[in-house]
């Protein structure tokens, strides 16, 4: 039977890319993007943004929502300095068995952990499950209709702290105009929009950081 679009990224990544090197795995998927398939990744212009913010914050403790095919994880993982605790969520079981592979050729399984489930079951787990206290950076990647809800359960389950960031793909297109209105709004945070496009297109997007001031 056909394969699938991950199936055919993992392929690329395994043909072009060299085992070991997160740069050139980020870079065959993004080659693969522009001239074979487009697919769902941050991308590189977008990337580059998470690079910054990731770099600047340099945060001990990560969550990613919308792990997806690795491609922001490799992204984040190979900038975060040793003893870093990063966890991925991913609902999708192919997606999740595609992206360890991609993380893995990258070299970066020992940096990250891949959790198969649902944002909104698995969150208030990250205390008893992963030892986790608070996050100090939060990537949302996910799926635009959980982004408020999400948000709402780390302020619930005490996952924030004063200076924790969050940053949210996607907050144009497809959009998540609720969560725009939330943190823009209040006054728990300090929020910021980075302009961008979606990945591989011209169309417009961009990235909306929020800073948790409480
Ligand atoms: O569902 C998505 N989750 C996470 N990231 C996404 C992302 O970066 C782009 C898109 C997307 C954008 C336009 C389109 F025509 C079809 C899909 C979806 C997701
Ligand atoms: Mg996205």
């Amino acid at each position: 039977t056909r394969s699938t679009r991950p199936q055919r990224m993992l392929k690329a990544v395994q043909k072009k890319a060299t085992k070991g090197d997160p740069e050139s795995v980020i870079s065959a998927i993004d080659y693969f993007c522009k001239h074979s398939e487009w697919a769902m990744n941050v991308g590189d212009e977008k990337g580059s943004i998470l690079d910054s913010v990731v770099t600047e914050v340099n945060p001990s403790t990560v969550l990613e929502l919308g792990t997806y095919c690795g491609y922001s994880t490799v992204r984040i993982a190979r900038l975060l300095s040793p003893g870093t605790k990063f966890i991925t969520l991913e609902f999708n079981p192919a997606n999740v068995t595609i992206a360890r592979q991609i993380i893995a050729y990258a070299g970066l399984q020992d940096k990250v952990t891949v959790v198969e489930g649902s944002s909104g079951d698995l969150i208030p787990q990250m205390k008893e499950r992963f030892g986790i206290t608070t996050f100090d950076f939060i990537f949302l990647d996910h799926w635009k209709d959980r982004y408020l809800p999400d948000i709402k359960l780390f302020e619930e389950c005490g996952l924030l702290r004063k200076g924790s960031v969050l940053l949210a793909d996607n907050v144009i297109c497809p959009g998540a105009p609720e969560y725009l209105e939330y943190v823009r709004n209040s006054p728990r945070y300090e929020s910021r929009y980075y302009p961008a496009h979606l990945e591989y297109t011209k169309v417009e997007d961009g990235l909306e950081k929020s800073v948790f001031l409480e």
